[in-house]
């Protein structure tokens, strides 16, 4: 058995950055930026209002109350090609451009009209005042976002500003999975007598799509040797093969010794749940055989392919981000496997974050994990810990990446 550390090195060593494609901007959320968005205009383009009111010069209201003559009006879009002139105000709109010679804005509360086209200004106002200088936001060539990052939608929101409408990303990763078992059934169907409704297959399709991939969903290969390769030649052409089931010892497992095309590097890991853990290659394609067990698969999922999926996409981040927590109960000494307890985070009186492992931590659980909101991660040979010991932690509901 190789420890977790280990195995997840050998595997990101057969994983590289996809090439770089070019998507319009409405197809750029949640994908990794390959180059540079460099602004092609500055925001804003020319000094602006801030308000609706009355451009001035501030030193025309210096000495407010103050009456001023209107010389005209611009709204935003317009352009105003006369200066403004001592004692005059132009009547603006937020988001308009200012003459040239105004240096500050009055907003429309603090005036009052005072006849045909005069304006009586109540307060003085501070050069500057309710005026967005000229690239306030961003000048033209600043870099806006910067590669490797994932897109938010804020990100998206500054890429148009800076009309920036294509964007280069990594190509997504398409990758194919592949459920096995005679007693699996695709969820909706009815299953047998000695049958159970296969999660994993559409849990790990899921989960690559949360992380940023395409699934490519192959169904559910029988265990026997002739269809499950015929099956698994669907993966042809992916970037990646995730199998689930039949990575045990057992003679109906046949993932480790029935697929003709599979170059193995390596098979079981120091892991609970996740021991029997196949990595290899399937004639060019990556693979990694997850155990059948549902918590098992996910768990190396979010340790494993997670990585996976985002050194494919160009994201540099790929380790999972531990966190401590205290016990709320003791935990017996830990045996040679590295293990992931499904857990539930609370907080004590002080507001510290502590950690209750759950009751029961069979692999076979889903509702447990499905309920649990941490995994507490225990070295090999972990001695026995009490209630108030710091333990490490990961989070399952931050893991996959915000939307
Ligand atoms: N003698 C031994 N038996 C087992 C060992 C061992 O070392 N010696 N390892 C155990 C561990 S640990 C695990 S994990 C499982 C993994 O076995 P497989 O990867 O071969 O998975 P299966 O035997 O096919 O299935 C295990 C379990 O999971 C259920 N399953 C399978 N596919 C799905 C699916 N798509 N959706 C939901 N559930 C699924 C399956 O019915 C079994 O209950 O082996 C232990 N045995
Ligand atoms: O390692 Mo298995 O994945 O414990 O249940």
């Amino acid at each position: 058995m190789i420890p977790v550390e280990e195995a997840l090195q050998r595997i990101l060593e057969k994983i590289s950055a996809l090439p770089e494609e070019l998507v319009s901007l409405d197809q750029a959320r949640g994908r990794v930026l390959a180059r540079p968005v460099t602004a092609r205009v500055s925001h804003p383009p020319k000094a602006v209002s801030a308000m609706d009111g009355y451009a001035v010069r501030a030193a025309d209201v210096a000495g407010a109350p103050v009456e001023l003559e209107v010389a005209g009006h611009i709204a935003a879009g317009e352009t105003f090609s006369a200066e403004l002139g001592p004692g005059h105000a132009v009547r603006i709109f937020t988001g308009a451009q200012l003459p040239r010679g105004a240096d500050a804005i009055v907003i429309q509360e603090d005036t009052e009209e005072a006849g045909e086209a005069r304006v009586l200004v109540r307060n003085p106002v501070p050069k500057g005042y309710y005026v967005r200088p000229e690239g306030l936001d961003f000048q033209a060539g600043d870099i806006g976002v910067s590669p490797g990052k994932r897109l938010s939608v804020r990100d998206v929101a500054l890429a148009a500003a800076m009309n920036v409408p294509w964007l280069h990303v990594y190509r997504k990763p398409r990758v194919a999975v592949l459920a096995t078992g005679d007693e699996v059934v695709m969820p909706g169907d009815a299953p047998g007598p000695a049958q159970i409704v296969s999660s994993n297959g559409l849990a790990l399709c899921s989960f690559i799509e949360a992380c940023g991939g395409t699934a490519l969903n192959l169904g559910i290969a029988p265990d026997n040797a002739e269809a499950l390769n015929s099956m698994i030649s669907g993966a042809r052409g992916a970037d990646l093969l995730v199998t689930t089931g039949g990575a045990s010892v057992g003679e109906h497992d046949l993932i480790r010794s029935g697929l003709h095309d599979l170059r193995m590097d390596f098979w079981k890991i120091a892991m609970r749940p996740g021991k029997p853990l196949l990595f290899g290659q399937l004639g060019e394609v990556p693979m990694l055989g997850l155990p059948g067990n549902p918590v098992s698969t996910l768990v190396c999922a979010l340790v494993f392919l997670r990585p996976c999926l985002d050194r494919m996409q160009g994201l540099s981040e790929g380790k999972q981000k531990m966190e401590t927590a205290r016990l709320v109960e003791g935990l017996s000494e830990n045996d040679r496997r590295q293990d992931y307890m499904r857990a539930l985070l609370e907080h004590d009186a002080e507001g510290g974050l502590t950690v209750r492992a759950a009751p029961r931590q069979d692999s076979s659980m889903l509702s447990t994990l499905s309920h649990s909101t941490a995994l507490i991660v225990r070295p090999p040979h972990d001695p026995a810990r009490q209630a108030g010991d710091a333990v490490s932690i990961l989070r399952l509901d931050n893991q996959v990446y915000p939307m």
